[in-house]
């Protein structure tokens, strides 16, 4: 699916500064983005707004070209894996689907397949809190690639991994990436990140800029750690910590 954010304006609060104002921009079918920027430059509250939780002051998102509610067909993963605590992993990969009316059987026997590509084999009846973080979120992200959504917004979704699971998410998520070709939209606070992940990163301005830049990751996929050490790399990273700290002064 395709998203078309148009003039859009948000404000918490009437008459209180806008979050941002006039942000346009557009993201292709199955496109990877990363959103980066700085510390309350208005990226969750953007997020929120693609995902139909908020409505846009002024302007308006469409989705495929139309104006229809987002809520129900765009994903939100946030940072905490909102798994059902008192669920197995079984159980909490069938709920979107339970939620659609697909029969018991029919819909724990999708879940057990997808366990097996999602590197879950053997926790199936295993509850949350006996698995790591990493695989957490692969169940939380297997749970959306049940609801059938085409787009799916992380929010710092491995900000709290240690470096190497953190590493090992990446790059497992781009290889789900490319045989689910969801359209993702991606925060990360890590600019390494941001370039290893996505294709283009959109750089959210502060006040008064509050625009957005953007930035071209022509890197091939599959990636892998080699990506790092590419001059180019290290020119994509520098001119966008160049905008970071342009935002600052
Ligand atoms: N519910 C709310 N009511 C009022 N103001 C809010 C609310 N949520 C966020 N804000 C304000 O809106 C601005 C943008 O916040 P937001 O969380 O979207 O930024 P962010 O870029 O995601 O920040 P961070 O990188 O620190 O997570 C901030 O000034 C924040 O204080």
């Amino acid at each position: 699916m395709e998203l078309n954010v148009d003039k859009i304006h948000y404000s918490y609060q009437e008459n209180k500064e806008p979050v941002f104002e006039n942000i346009s921009f557009k993201v292709e079918k199955s496109e990877f983005i990363a959103l980066v920027g700085p510390s309350g430059c208005g990226k969750t509250t953007l997020l929120h707004i693609l995902g139909g939780l908020l409505e846009p002051t002024k302007g308006q998102v469409l989705l495929n070209g139309s104006n229809t509610d987002r809520m129900g067909k765009i994903s939100l993963m946030p940072q905490e894996d909102l798994l059902l605590p008192w669920r197995t992993i079984l159980e909490n990969g069938v709920l979107p689907l339970e939620i659609k009316g697909i029969k018991k059987e029919e819909a724990r026997n999708r879940v057990k397949e997808l366990i097996k590509e999602f590197g879950l084999e053997g926790y199936e009846n295993a509850y949350p809190h006996h698995l790591s973080g990493g695989m957490r979120q692969r169940v939380a992200f297997l749970r959306n690639i049940l609801t059938g959504n085409k787009v799916i917004l992380f929010d710092e979704p491995f900000s709290a991994l240690d470096a190497l699971t953190r590493f090992k998410m990446q790059k497992w998520l781009l290889k789900m990436w490319q045989k689910f070709k969801p359209t993702i939209i991606f925060i990360t606070h890590d600019v390494e990140e941001a370039i290893f992940l996505s294709q283009r990163i959109f750089l959210l301005g502060k006040i008064p800029n509050r625009n957005i830049k953007e930035f071209i990751v022509p890197f091939k996929y599959p990636r892998d750690n080699d990506l790092l050490g590419y001059p180019k790399f290290t020119e994509i990273r520098q001119a966008i910590l160049k905008g970071l700290e342009g935002l600052e002064e």
